[in-house]
């Protein structure tokens, strides 16, 4: 009796059951006509030819209405390899950016935009659902440069500040007027307030810079 034994890889069967749960989950939440169906791919390196061949058939078989590149903001110059490989395998029509609440300035998102011809539309500043913005231009091109986030700060001082304070500070402020009393001050408003990470943050890159 001749026995036929079929060998495959842990990791091919592994895509198989991934590519089965993407497309009936799809196909199961548009019946239940959700508004929003989100595949999440995990991550992939450009090198992983098989990845990105499962990533090419769940497009297909789902035929998404948007394919987002997500990148982290550290990644640098990378990202132009990265979402170019992406652009090859599927049609990508966005980026989001994450970590922008680190060190990292994000100039790699030009490099993903030029490579995908996509828009950033989103940023990430923290780990948490609140903590995703709407990409705005002005912030991002002014923090790429080292000038600091005016518009946040901006936000963050009508805010954080008492209104009969804000004048006064913007004044001094912009006559580059930074004395031990505002700070002193601003530590008191930062007390008294929530978010007190984003407004410190934009505070001292504004200040340090
Ligand atoms: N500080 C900060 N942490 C983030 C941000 N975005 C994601 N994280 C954290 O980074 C970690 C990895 O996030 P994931 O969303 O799992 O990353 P991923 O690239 O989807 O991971 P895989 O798909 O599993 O490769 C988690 O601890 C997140 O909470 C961000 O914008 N800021």
């Amino acid at each position: 009796m001749l026995l036929k034994l079929r060998f495959h890889s842990m990791e091919a069967i592994w895509n198989r059951i991934l590519f089965k749960i993407a497309v009936e989950g799809v196909e199961r939440f548009k019946k239940e006509n959700c508004d929003l169906i989100i595949v999440d791919t995990s991550g992939r390196h450009k090198q992983e030819v098989a990845l990105f061949e499962e990533m090419r058939q769940v497009a297909e078989a789902t035929k998404p209405d948007l394919v987002i590149f997500v990148m982290d903001s550290s990644i640098g110059q990378a990202a132009f390899d990265q979402a170019q490989a992406f652009k090859q395998s599927v049609a990508v029509g966005a980026v989001i950016v994450t970590k922008m609440d680190g060190h990292a300035k994000g100039g790699g998102a030009l490099s993903a935009v030029a490579a995908t011809k996509s828009p950033v539309i989103f940023i990430g500043t923290g780990e948490h659902m609140d903590e995703f913005e709407v990409f705005d231009v002005k912030p991002f091109v002014s923090r790429l440069l080292g000038m600091g986030d005016w518009s946040g700060f901006m936000d963050k001082i009508h805010e954080v500040v008492p209104m009969d304070q804000q004048p006064e500070l913007l004044q001094k402020l912009s006559e580059g007027n930074f004395t031990l009393r505002i700070m002193y001050e601003q530590f008191q408003n930062l007390l008294k307030m929530g978010p007190i990470g984003r407004y410190f943050q934009c505070f001292l890159d504004l200040v340090l810079n």
